[in-house]
C-alpha cells in the first residue's frame, strides 16, 4: 500500500510546523470566526447591550441528551478547535461593516464600537479532557463569564463539538467492532459533507481510532498517516499489454534488468495450472495495468482485483505480477477488493496466497495484505466477523464520514446560572429539563477498576472521597438512588481557558487518540456492546437533587382546573 512518510517535519520557512508532540497551532480553520454563528446571537447581543445586561455573570453548560448510534457512550472531541476559536475571537473591521448592513436598521453606532473591541478574555472555560468518554447530561464544556460573550459563543462551540464528537464516536465504534489488529483507513473525502466536513472527518476518524486517511490535506495539516491504493480507472485505462511503454524492471539488489511482463506471463501460465483457472478468462488490460503499477511502485505494489472478476482475472494477474516482482527482489504488498461477497472473496484470496506461498516456498506470500472496501459499515463488519473473513484492512468512506446511521449529535448550550441565580429550563419532556446551577462533575470508580457512575454536584459541595459512602441519585426519579463507595474519584473538569489564554498544555492528536482507547477501557463491556448496551449511570448528589426539585416547583406554574 502506498503510504506517506508519517511525520511531516517542521519546515524551515515556517509555512507549517506539524511536530509530533505539539499542538498543531499553525492550523486554524479560517471559517471558524465570530460571524460563523446564528444571527440571533448577535441580535440578542444588541438587546443585552441595550438593556445593560452585558456584564451579568452567566454560566452555560454544553451537553447532549442521548448517545448516538443506539450506543451508551460518546467520545468528546473538538475541544482544541474551540480553544483556537476563543483565542482568535475578534470581529474584524469588515465583519463590523457587514453587520451594519445585515442587522436591522437603527442599531446604535456605539454598539458596533463595543463589538469591535470584544474578545473572550473575560470568559473561563472548563471542559472534560478531549478524547474521553462522556455521557448524557454531563456538561462537556462549561462556560462562565459576561453574559454577552458567553452567549455569543453558543453556535460556534456547538458546531465545533457536535460533529467532532459524533465522528470520533463513530470511528471508535468501528474500531471496537473491527478489533485491535485490523487496519482501518478513512476513504470518505469524496462523500463527505463538503470540504470542511471531509477534513474534520479525517481528523476525528483518526482520533477515534482509524490508522490513516486517503485525504492528503488532512495528512499535511494534522500529521495523520496518508495511505491508499488505486482506483478502477487505473486498471481500465489499459486495454492490452501492447500499451505498456516500459516493461523493464531492474533487480532490487543486483540491478539485473528483466522484462516484468514476460516474467508475469510465464508465472500466469504456471499459476493457471496450480489454481485451475484458464488464462483465457483473465484480462490482458488488467495484467498490463498491474505490471505498469508494479514498475512504478515495486516496493509498494497493491492492486485492485475486482475490476473484471476477482477469481478468474484479478487474483491470477495479481499473483503473476507479484511473483514476477519477487524474481526481481521485491515483495508485493497486497490487494484491494471493492465489490462482491467480501467474506468469500477474502477467504478465496487468502487460500490462493497460501497455496502459492507453499508451492513457491515464499512464506511472506501467505501474509499479503487484503484490503476490503465498498459501503462498509458497523453491521457489515459484525456480519463479516460472524461469517469468518481474511481481511486485514478496511477502507471506509460514506458510512463513516457522513455518520449515516445518525447524522447529528444533539449537543445543546443552556444557561444554568445568571448573577449567581440558578436557571432552569422546564419542559413537558423530562429529558429536556436542564440541570440548573454551576456544577462540578466527578467520575467514581468501582472495586473492579471500572467507571461506575458520573456524579454531578453543586460547585460549593465538597468532592466525593475514596472509601467514603456517597449517595447518588437519579436526577428525576426519586426512588432511584444508590450508595457508592468509590475506589477512585476523578474530577472531570479542567480549566482550559481563563484570563484570555489557553491554560493547559494541549495534547497532540496522538495523545488524544490514545486517550480515546484508554478512556474506553475504563468502561465495562456491557456499556460498549453493540446490541442493547447497558446505560451508564449519571447521577446527582442529594444536595443537587433537592436544589433542582425545589427550583422546579418554584418555576412550574400551578394550573387551574375548571
Ligand atoms: N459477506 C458479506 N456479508 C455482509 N455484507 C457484505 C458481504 N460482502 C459484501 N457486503 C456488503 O454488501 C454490499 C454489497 O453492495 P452492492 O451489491 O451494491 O455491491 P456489489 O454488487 O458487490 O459491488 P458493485 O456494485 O460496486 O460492483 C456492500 O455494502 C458490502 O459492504
Ligand atoms: O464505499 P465507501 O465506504 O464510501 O468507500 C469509498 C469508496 O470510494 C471508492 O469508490 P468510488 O467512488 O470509485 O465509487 P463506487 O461507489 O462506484 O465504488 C472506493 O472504491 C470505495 O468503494
Ligand atoms: O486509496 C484508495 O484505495 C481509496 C481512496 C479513496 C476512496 N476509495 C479508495
Ligand atoms: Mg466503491
Amino acid at each position: 500500500m502506498m503510504s506517506s512518510n508519517n511525520s511531516v517535519d517542521v519546515l524551515e520557512d515556517g509555512a507549517f510546523a506539524a511536530s509530533k508532540n505539539s499542538w498543531n497551532r499553525y492550523y486554524s480553520n479560517s471559517v471558524v470566526q465570530p460571524l460563523l454563528t446564528d444571527l440571533y446571537q448577535i441580535t440578542m447581543a444588541y438587546a443585552y447591550w441595550k438593556s445593560g445586561k452585558i456584564d451579568d455573570h452567566a454560566v452555560f453548560d454544553l451537553f447532549f441528551r442521548t448517545n448516538p448510534f443506539h450506543g451508551e457512550f460518546t467520545i468528546f472531541a473538538g475541544l482544541e478547535e474551540c480553544l483556537k476559536f476563543m483565542e482568535n475571537f475578534h470581529y474584524s473591521e469588515t465583519d463590523i461593516e457587514y453587520l451594519k448592513h445585515a442587522l436591522p436598521q437603527g442599531i446604535e453606532e456605539e454598539f458596533f464600537e463595543y463589538l469591535g473591541q470584544l474578545t473572550a478574555k473575560d470568559v473561563t472555560l472548563y471542559a472534560l479532557k478531549e478524547g474521553s468518554v462522556a455521557f448524557p447530561r454531563v456538561p462537556l464544556i462549561k462556560v462562565a463569564g459576561p453574559l454577552i460573550i458567553a452567549q455569543l459563543l453558543e453556535t460556534t462551540l456547538l458546531t465545533l463539538v457536535n460533529y467532532a464528537s459524533l465522528m470520533a464516536t463513530n470511528a471508535a465504534r468501528y474500531r471496537m467492532v473491527a478489533g485491535r489488529h485490523i487496519n482501518l483507513l478513512e476513504f470518505g473525502l469524496r462523500r463527505a459533507q463538503g470540504p470542511d466536513g471531509g477534513l474534520s472527518a479525517s481528523k476525528y476518524a483518526y482520533i477515534g481510532g482509524f490508522d490513516g486517511t486517503s485525504n492528503v490535506l488532512a495528512g499535511k495539516l494534522f500529521n495523520i498517516p496518508v495511505k491508499g491504493t488505486h482506483a478502477h480507472a487505473y486498471i481500465t485505462s489499459f486495454t492490452g499489454t501492447q500499451e505498456l511503454k516500459t516493461r523493464v524492471l531492474a533487480h532490487k539488489e543486483t540491478g539485473d534488468k528483466r522484462d516484468l511482463l514476460e516474467l508475469a506471463i510465464d508465472h500466469r501460465v504456471q499459476l493457471s495450472k496450480l489454481l485451475d483457472i484458464s488464462t483465457e478468462e483473465s484480462s490482458e488490460g488488467e495484467l498490463a495495468a498491474m505490471v505498469s503499477f508494479a514498475i512504478a511502485f515495486p516496493d509498494g505494489f497493491m492492486a485492485l482485483v475486482d475490476t473484471y472478476d476477482v477469481k478468474r482475472s484479478g487474483l491470477l494477474n495479481f499473483c503473476a505480477v507479484a511473483l514476477a516482482l519477487n524474481d526481481q527482489g521485491y515483495r508485493a504488498v497486497g490487494i484491494r477488493i471493492d465489490s462482491g461477497d467480501l467474506a468469500y472473496l477474502s477467504c478465496l484470496a487468502r487460500e490462493t496466497f497460501e497455496r502459492i506461498s507453499e508451492q513457491f516456498k515464499l512464506p511472506w506470500f501467505s501474509k499479503l495484505t487484503i484490503v476490503a472496501s465498498n459501503d462498509i459499515n458497523e453491521e457489515t463488519i459484525l456480519s463479516l466477523n460472524e461469517q469468518g473473513h481474511k481481511i486485514d484492512c478496511f477502507g471506509i468512506g460514506t458510512h463513516l464520514v457522513t455518520c449515516q446511521r445518525q447524522p447529528a449529535l444533539g449537543c445543546v448550550y443552556k444557561m444554568v446560572e445568571i448573577n449567581a441565580q440558578p436557571r432552569i429550563k422546564l419542559s413537558q419532556d423530562v429529558v429536556k429539563v436542564t440541570m440548573p446551577g454551576n456544577k462540578n462533575v466527578f467520575r467514581l470508580y468501582g472495586a473492579d477498576g471500572h467507571a461506575l457512575i458520573d456524579l454531578l454536584q453543586r460547585v460549593d459541595e465538597s468532592p466525593p472521597e475514596v472509601g467514603q459512602k456517597v449517595l447518588c441519585r437519579h436526577p428525576f426519579q426519586e426512588s432511584k438512588r444508590a450508595y457508592v463507595i468509590p475506589t477512585h474519584v476523578e474530577p472531570l473538569y479542567d480549566v482550559y481557558w481563563a484570563d484570555g489564554r489557553v491554560t493547559q498544555a494541549m495534547p497532540s492528536l496522538e495523545e488524544v487518540r490514545d486517550r480515546v482507547q484508554n478512556s474506553l477501557r475504563t468502561l465495562r463491556q456491557d456499556h460498549k456492546r453493540t446490541l442493547n448496551p447497558t446505560p451508564y449511570k449519571v447521577a446527582v448528589s442529594d444536595n443537587l437533587y433537592n436544589f433542582i426539585h425545589d427550583l422546579w416547583l418554584q418555576n412550574a406554574p400551578i394550573g387551574e382546573l375548571s
